[in-house]
């Protein structure tokens, strides 16, 4: 299972958050099972990918990963295109990374559909003696902005294998939901755009929702 031509679905993930969080461990994790103390920013962007299982289809997440710092940022418009979900991640430990959270969902707002599944992800749990955001308040601003919410350790792969899947179970859940019904017209309406195949984004790169083979059929 997961060879590159399998999958029924593939889905572009985005990850965003202030430097130093943990977004590459949280990559690595994922998609290798690797975790490194190293304290390397990222430059540019890089993506890595991993099929899961979701409600008997095989799902591939495409997840890209940027830097937190402003001067190593990839070009946001072009990171961003195509998204269908994101992890926007702070760290448990510094506070000021959950207050940078407002901006960095924001920009994923203002580049991406009202569909866009997020998931704000509080990384490092394992440092509990550290600990500067309480689960409380994460809870309470991730219910207020509509998004869920999840805490994590790359170090631990604590709940690291659970955000991703959840994601991608929410995206597959408003897509095949899309095959269910008819949309009605509310532009705010979470659910997919018009139309029979679904296929999100314009070049092959960023092509990130597409279901592989015919259309709509459950
Ligand atoms: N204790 C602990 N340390 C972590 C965890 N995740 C990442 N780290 C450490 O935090 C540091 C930064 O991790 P990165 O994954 O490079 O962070 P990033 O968000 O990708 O950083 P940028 O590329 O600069 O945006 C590294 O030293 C990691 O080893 C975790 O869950 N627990």
């Amino acid at each position: 299972m997961g060879a590159d031509e399998d999958y029924d679905y593939l889905f572009k993930l985005v990850l965003i958050g202030d430097s130093g969080v943990g977004k590459s461990n949280l990559l690595s994790r994922f998609t290798r099972n690797e975790f490194s103390l190293e304290t390397k920013s990222t430059i540019g962007v890089e993506f890595a990918t991993r099929s899961v299982p979701v409600d008997s289809k095989l799902v591939k997440a495409q997840i890209w990963d940027t830097a937190g710092q402003e001067r190593y940022r990839a070009i946001t418009s072009a990171y961003y295109r195509g998204a269908v979900g994101a992890l926007i991640v702070y760290d448990v430990t510094r506070h000021v990374t959950f207050e940078n959270v407002e901006r960095w969902l924001k920009e994923l707002r203002d580049h991406t559909e009202a569909y866009v599944v997020v998931m704000l992800v509080g990384n490092k749990a394992d440092l509990r003696h550290l600990r500067a955001v309480s689960t409380e308040e994460a809870t309470e601003y991730a219910e207020k902005e509509n998004i869920y919410f999840m805490e994590t350790s790359a170090l631990e792969s604590l709940n690291v294998g659970n955000a991703f899947v959840e994601v991608l179970t929410q995206i597959y859940n408003v897509v095949s939901r899309k095959t269910l019904e008819t949309m009605d017209d509310d532009p705010n309406s979470k659910a997919l755009p018009k139309g029979e195949t679904i296929v999100i984004g314009t070049k092959d790169d960023d092509v990130s929702a597409v279901k592989k083979s015919g259309c709509c059929s459950t």
